[in-house]
């Protein structure tokens, strides 16, 4: 249980889809691809000969060690593997942010997060498509904590103010409606008091879902 210190609620959040440490060191691994990722994207360096050397090496060596697996199957939703290396939220995906979520009892999901110059879009402030793809992934998240789950087949983004870089910021979502196999969200985006974005967005439960596999659109 994470308690939410400037909620200014006594209610308390719930840790969401949480993913330990992989034994091997990926996760480790990927935390320090962010901390590359961020500065070679925003500072200035005098010659980096030595440095590239050293991420080639870095990648052959990784390159030698791994044993590439294909993409998660279709039908294999939530698993481990699947979230790992989501671009939103896999703790092993260097280009994911990572957003990390909590869920409240009424079914709000919270992510509160900073994103640095690497995500820039209009000059100092966060890339408007940045803000579409996290807010798709925590429409997901209220999806998943409400039980109910299914595809995305509208986002609806409402960009109110400039998103900052560099700055605290919320994510809300909540699942809002149910009719069958279609799923209703809205969710906000706040840097401070400031409602930086809003969305709404209508997700389907795949019929195979519910039904078996008759009609799995992908193979696997
Ligand atoms: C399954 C998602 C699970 C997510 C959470 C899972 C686990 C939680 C764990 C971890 C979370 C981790 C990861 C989450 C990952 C990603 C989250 C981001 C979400 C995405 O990144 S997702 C990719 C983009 N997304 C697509 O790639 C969808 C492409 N699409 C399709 O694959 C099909 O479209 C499908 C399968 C959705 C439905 O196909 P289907 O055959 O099962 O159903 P059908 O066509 O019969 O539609 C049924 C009724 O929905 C109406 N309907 C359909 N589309 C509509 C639209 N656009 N507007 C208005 N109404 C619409 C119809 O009109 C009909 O309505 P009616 O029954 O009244 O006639």
């Amino acid at each position: 249980m994470t308690e939410q210190p400037d909620s200014g609620e006594a209610v308390s959040a719930q840790t969401f889809l949480d993913q330990p440490d992989h034994a091997s060191g990926a996760t480790e691994l990927a935390r320090q691809l962010r901390r590359i990722r961020g500065l070679v994207s925003g500072a200035d360096f005098e010659d980096l000969s030595a440095e590239i050397e050293l991420a080639r090496e870095l990648a052959d060596r990784i390159e030698n060690a791994a044993t590439p697996h294909p993409p998660a199957q279709y039908d294999s939703w939530g698993v481990p593997e699947h979230i790992a290396s989501n671009p939103v939220i896999g703790s092993r995906n260097p280009a994911a942010p990572p957003l990390d979520a909590v869920v409240f009892p009424d079914g709000t999901v919270r992510a509160d997060l900073t994103l640095g110059v690497e995500f820039q879009g209009p000059p100092g402030c966060v890339h408007g498509g940045v803000v579409a793809m996290l807010f798709d992934e925590m429409l997901g998240l209220a999806n998943a904590a409400a039980e109910h789950i299914g595809m995305t087949v509208d986002l609806q983004v409402t960009y109110s103010a400039p998103t900052p870089l560099d700055t605290p910021l919320r994510f809300e979502a909540r699942q809002e409606r149910v009719d069958g196999r279609k799923l209703w969200c809205a969710g906000t985006l706040h840097a401070g008091d400031t409602l930086c974005a809003s969305v709404r967005g209508m997700f389907v439960t795949p019929r195979w879902m519910l039904d078996g596999d008759q009609s799995k659109p992908i193979e696997g």
